[in-house]
């Protein structure tokens, strides 16, 4: 059969916002190099928009403002969410996959807490559900971890993954901006989410973290389960006492697999903005950047690095994605089922091991150093460099551990809060990137 012979493939686009409108657009543009590396035509059925009569981009009599109706439609093949939101994409992705059509989205937030219930409706109905776009955006990350990785154990995924707050925090450090300006220019250029809080408080990283850890160590991870921290509380001040240390600020999200002291094999998924050194490659990621670090027994450590947020990266992911499921269409086969089989539990960030910066205002008197290294050592935290810097009523000390027990850190940081000689904590940090 010739490809122009072949059932065209009929796709339904859900939200023509950033992502949206470049997916179509890209649809026009590359028609026909997408019949050949498919095998069939692929047509748009239809998009939904949420106001039909503000809408001008593509052919009217495609465009419908009532979802629930494209994903039922015999001649939708497809359905490629991008709406966003919880509920509203749920309902609809369950929908379309119980009618047989494959499910492309790049919705993290619902991922992270419904993989598991719209993978099993996908699988049931023998359907693909892709999401590379959910995470790092057009970086290829969930299918090398998927389906490259398959035979490997991969030990740890850390990594940059949202772009608002990466851009947010390297214009802070190279210009000194204003927080609130830089934020509202990552919306502008369709960085941010509908809601930037998601954002900028780390939900959207920590949605991106769930995904990662499930699909590296073959469990299921939800939202909940990923300690977050976001980068509202980041100062122009913290990444200038960074450079002191030769560090920057990054949100990273950070999961790893490891063997606790019962000799138990647990998860720990968490994001916090953390100071990296200046010659760790994270470092060197700047503006809506993201980057992923994996690390597996066999492979060793690889790096992926692009564009982690935007409509047209964005779309790309969104595309190839599109493209594997028209081919199993056209062609038969699905891509991977969900492999949750390790099942392994996931450990409080209590247990996590990390290494902290600590900068506290101090009484500048005899016996300070003593005191506050005296909190450190009685919970066996190891201090690794103090520095003072300031005197008289600016005296300031910076110390900077090694790696101990998060609990013990959060807990040295109470106590130094109630010593008389600690007048303040003004900042703590962790530090990542680093092997001690
Ligand atoms: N913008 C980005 O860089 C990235 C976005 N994503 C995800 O992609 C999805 C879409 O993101 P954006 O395009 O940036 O969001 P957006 O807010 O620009 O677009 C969403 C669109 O959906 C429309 N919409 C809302 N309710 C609707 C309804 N009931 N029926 C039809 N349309 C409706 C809105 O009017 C809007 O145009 C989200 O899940 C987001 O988290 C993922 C990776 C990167
Ligand atoms: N808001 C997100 C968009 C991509 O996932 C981000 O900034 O990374
Ligand atoms: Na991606």
């Amino acid at each position: 059969m010739t490809e122009s012979s072949r059932r065209p493939i009929g796709v339904a686009v859900l939200g023509m916002g950033n992502v949206g409108t470049e997916v179509v657009r890209i649809l026009h543009e590359n028609a026909e190099d997408l019949t050949a590396r498919v095998g069939a035509a692929i047509e748009l059925r239809g998009v939904a928009v949420r106001d039909i009569t503000r809408w001008r981009g593509v052919d009217a009599s495609l465009v419908t403002d009532d979802p629930a109706s494209l994903v039922v439609r015999d001649d939708v093949d497809i359905v490629v969410e991008l709406i966003g939101g919880i509920d509203l994409p749920r309902s609809l992705i369950r929908t379309a996959l119980e009618h047989g059509k494959s499910v492309v989205t790049a919705n993290k937030a619902l991922l992270a807490d419904y993989t598991g219930e719209l993978a099993s409706a996908a699988a049931d109905a023998k359907v693909d559900l892709y999401f590379e776009a959910a995470v790092a955006g057009a970086i290829p990350v969930i299918r090398p971890l998927m389906q490259s990785l398959a035979g490997d154990t991969v030990t740890r995924v850390a990594g940059i993954v949202n772009g608002t707050t990466n851009f947010i925090l390297s214009a802070m450090d190279a210009d000194g901006d204003d927080y609130d300006t830089v934020l509202a220019e990552a919306g502008r250029l369709g960085y941010a989410e509908a809601d930037p809080t998601a954002d900028v408080e780390g939900y959207d990283a920590a949605a991106k973290a769930a995904i990662l850890a499930s699909i590296a160590f073959h469990s299921r991870v939800t939202a909940a389960d990923v300690h977050r921290q976001g980068i509202s509380s980041i100062t122009v001040d913290d990444l200038e006492s960074a450079k002191k240390l030769d560090c920057t600020v990054k949100l990273l999200s950070i999961c790893e697999r490891f063997v606790d002291p019962d000799g138990r094999e647990r998860i720990s998924a968490r994001v916090y903005p953390a100071l990296v050194p200046l010659s760790h490659p994270l470092a060197g990621v700047g503006g809506a950047f993201n980057a992923v670090v994996v690390e597996a027994e066999n492979a060793g450590r690889l790096m992926f690095y692009g564009q982690g947020a935007g409509g047209a990266p964005t779309a790309s992911a969104v595309l190839g994605d599109l493209v594997m499921a028209a081919r199993n269409k056209v062609h038969g086969g699905r891509g991977p089922l969900e492999s949750t089989y390790a099942s392994l539990p996931v450990a409080p960030i209590d247990d996590a091991l990390t290494r902290y910066y600590v900068s506290m205002r101090v009484a500048d008197r005899p016996g300070v150093l003593s005191a506050v290294a005296g909190e450190f050592s009685s919970r066996d935290v190891s201090i690794s460099t103090v520095r003072q810097e300031g005197a008289g009523d600016d005296a300031r000390l910076v110390v900077v551990t090694h790696r101990a027990r998060d609990v013990a850190l959060s807990d040295t940081i109470e106590a130094l809060q109630d010593l008389d000689s600690v007048l303040s904590v003004s900042s703590v940090l962790r530090l990542e990137g680093t092997d001690e």
